[in-house]
């Protein structure tokens, strides 16, 4: 026998489940407590006593803002809102019908090409680049809504917070106060969530010492897919194929269920990789939609939901993730079903952001062994 034959068959970590990669300062996950901290702080605080300007200076810094930080931190978001003429063109050449995410993607990159500090990767030019990011981001998820409903662009308001503002922009009305509170709570709770797969490429990309546009771009790429982020949308059309209107909305909930289940399928907006006993953010965004279900008075989004919860709860011991309250939160809001998942990228850039920054401080590159399954050698 050769040593080859006789070396022990390396542990393969199938999507590195249970895989710790690299330290991290910005947020910890905690199955054990259920429990998500952002630089210390537990996330339902920040969602009950914060902007989420002032968790996205925290994420970027370390500490939240003083009452001076936070004026200069909003001037210059404010500054940055309106939808820079080139990206608008750029976004009017793409057909409607692209995902809304790929318009996203697109516009990551476009904004990352015409940056003045394009190839500066100092922790000051991309500091820069994650705020102009973050100020930009609404402006693109908005406009693109927009055009596909046959809309002009609505400019930026100057006098509104970023989650009145992004409403605003959106439907070109202001929001009521609940509905801000209700929008302001999601984008807190979709900010950041340590190595995910979005996060984790952009790390990826981050340490090949390749640009943060790029690291972003391909972080939107990761997050488009039902696996991650798509699935806030595709719960919506889980509860329009189940149909909200008519007959016994729990007991078409529970036969649906049934089916897919026995189809094998993945229910989506439930599980997990790292939670198992449920999303510590879950309780949070469902009292924010039983808040958007009482505003437009829609119970029976409520009642669809407690069905399947409980069903899966019943069925698989499955509880559901972030995506499942946000969904129908974003529909009850008026946001078109392919606008969901943009707006977590609005949100996540802050997240994916304050990593890429981190990666850079102690780079190594990321770079994991496979273990070869092909053919032996052989000859041509
Ligand atoms: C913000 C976010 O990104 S949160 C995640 C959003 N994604 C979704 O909601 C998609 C639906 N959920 C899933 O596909 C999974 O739960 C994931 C991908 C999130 C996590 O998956 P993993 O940790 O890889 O677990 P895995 O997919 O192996 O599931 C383990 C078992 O639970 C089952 N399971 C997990 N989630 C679900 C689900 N949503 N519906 C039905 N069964 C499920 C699997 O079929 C598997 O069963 P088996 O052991 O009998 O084969
Ligand atoms: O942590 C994950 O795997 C997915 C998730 O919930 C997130 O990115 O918010």
């Amino acid at each position: 026998m050769t040593a080859e034959t006789t070396a022990p068959a390396p542990q393969i970590h199938k999507g590195l489940a249970g895989v710790v990669v690299d330290t991290t300062r910005i947020s910890k996950v905690n199955p054990d407590t259920n429990s998500l901290l952002y630089r210390g702080y537990p996330v339902q605080e920040l969602a009950a006593k914060c902007s989420f300007e002032q968790v996205a200076y925290l994420l970027w810094n370390g500490e939240l803002p003083d009452a001076e930080q936070l004026a200069a931190f909003t001037a210059r978001e404010r500054a940055g809102r309106a939808l820079d003429p080139v990206v608008k063109t750029v976004i009017d050449t793409l057909p409607t019908t692209a995902h809304p995410m790929d318009i996203c993607r697109t516009a990551a990159s476009v904004i990352g090409a015409r940056h003045p500090l394009a190839e500066d990767s100092s922790p000051e030019a991309n500091l820069s680049k994650a705020m102009d990011l973050f100020a930009a981001f609404p402006a693109v998820v908005a406009y693109d809504q927009r055009r596909r409903r046959g809309q002009q662009l609505v400019e930026p308001r100057g006098d509104l917070g970023y989650a009145a503002n992004f409403l605003w922009m959106s439907f070109g009305e202001e929001a009521a106060e609940d509905v801000v509170e209700a929008f302001n709570t999601s984008m807190i709770l979709y900010a950041e969530h340590s190595f995910n797969a979005s996060t984790f490429t952009a790390r990826v990309v981050t340490s090949t010492l390749s640009d943060l546009h790029s690291a972003v771009t391909g972080a939107i790429g990761a997050l488009k897919g039902p696996l991650h982020g798509g699935a806030n949308e595709a719960v919506m059309e889980t509860f329009e194929q189940i149909g909200l209107e008519g007959g016994n909305l729990t007991e078409r909930a529970t036969a649906w269920l049934e089916d897919a289940l026995a189809s094998k399928k993945k229910i989506m907006g439930f599980g997990h990789r790292v939670y198992k006993h449920g999303d510590s953010r879950v309780p949070t965004m469902k009292a924010a939609l039983d808040k958007m279900v009482a505003h437009y008075n829609r119970p029976e989004i409520s009642e669809l939901y407690d069905a399947l919860a409980a069903g899966m709860h019943q069925r698989k011991n499955i509880e559901p993730n972030l995506d499942y309250p946000a969904g129908p939160a974003y529909h009850l809001m008026g946001f078109d079903t392919g606008t969901f998942t943009p707006i977590f990228v609005a949100s996540r850039i802050t997240g994916w952001t304050a990593h890429i920054m981190e990666q850079l401080e102690a780079n190594s590159l990321i770079r994991p062994l496979s273990e070869y399954t092909g053919p032996d050698q052989r000859s041509l």
